[in-house]
């Protein structure tokens, strides 16, 4: 469906407070559809709360959120899911020894929720196979499908997180810190990776490292103590005082993205 808003979603006074302590603070977040979109900014700058507001893992105290001009404030996290907006999971949730195409295929089924109460017929779980296999060659685990998911180096099961989240054919894919962690090879294949999965949707991700950002986010949101204070591209908010004087303090090469 073609719809007339260019932003995909877009929040209006995003607020969460935790005991009268401001998390997310009056947030007007603009993503545009098919765009690399990051959210930035200093520890505890209230990222992972923004994050989780909107996959609505944790209800906004005030404010709204749309996806495609829609309201969305008051669906639950698993209707946001089968609505389109997916997010990825931290390693945790893989199973260790089940094989790599098991775990996106758990992951799956278990998203899908009762949608898929009739996957034990073998016509489903062949379909159910295909888009796993799909997915997993996506992300270039394909060679992988039947390996135990423990087997798997670090980067990869980072990968494994992504394939899963692909599975899913998300409209939006919100990944959490994707390359956090990782060794320089990884986190130049991970990068690669999100690149290509993005094509034809929208990919909202915390990132830490600059030079990702840098290299692939079109859209950067810097936040601090709970506020947006910047949007734009690497160029735009890089040059940015206020998002310097964030930056100041903390690791000193963290904006130096090129
Ligand atoms: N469930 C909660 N209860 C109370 N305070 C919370 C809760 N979740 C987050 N906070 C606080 O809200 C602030 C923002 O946290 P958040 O995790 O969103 O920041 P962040 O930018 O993701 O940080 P980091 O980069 O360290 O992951 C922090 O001060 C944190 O302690």
């Amino acid at each position: 469906m073609e719809h007339s808003t260019q932003y995909v979603i877009e929040t209006s006074n995003l607020t969460k407070e935790f005991l009268g302590f401001v998390a997310v603070n009056d947030v007007n977040l603009k993503v545009k559809r098919h765009t690399i979109h990051a959210i930035i900014g200093p520890n505890g700058a209230g990222k992972s709360t923004c994050f989780n507001l909107i996959t609505k893992f944790l209800t906004p105290t005030t404010g709204k959120i749309l996806f495609n001009g829609n309201d969305i404030t008051g669906h639950s996290s698993s209707q946001i899911a089968r609505e389109g907006i997916v997010r990825s999971f931290q390693i945790s949730a893989v199973f260790p020894h089940m094989t790599v195409l098991e775990n996106v295929r758990i992951g799956l089924q278990r998203r899908l929720g009762t949608t898929f109460h009739f996957w034990k017929s073998d016509k489903t779980l062949d379909i159910l196979n295909d888009r796993v296999l799909d997915a997993l060659e996506k992300v270039g685990l394909a060679d992988f499908a039947h390996e135990q998911a423990v087997n798997l180096p670090y980067g990869r099961k980072r990968a494994l997180e992504i394939a899963t989240t692909v599975a899913m054919n998300p409209e939006v894919m919100l990944l959490d810190e994707p390359t956090q962690g990782m060794g320089h090879e990884d986190v130049e294949r991970v990068t690669e990776l999100i690149r290509k999965v993005a094509e034809g949707r929208t990919v909202i991700m915390v990132e830490h490292n600059m030079k990702v950002v840098s290299n692939i986010a079109d859209t950067i949101s810097v936040l601090q103590r709970g506020e947006l204070i910047a949007e734009g591209n690497y160029e735009t908010v890089s040059n940015n005082p206020q998002v310097m004087e964030a930056y100041m303090g903390s690791a000193d090469t963290e904006l130096q993205g090129h």
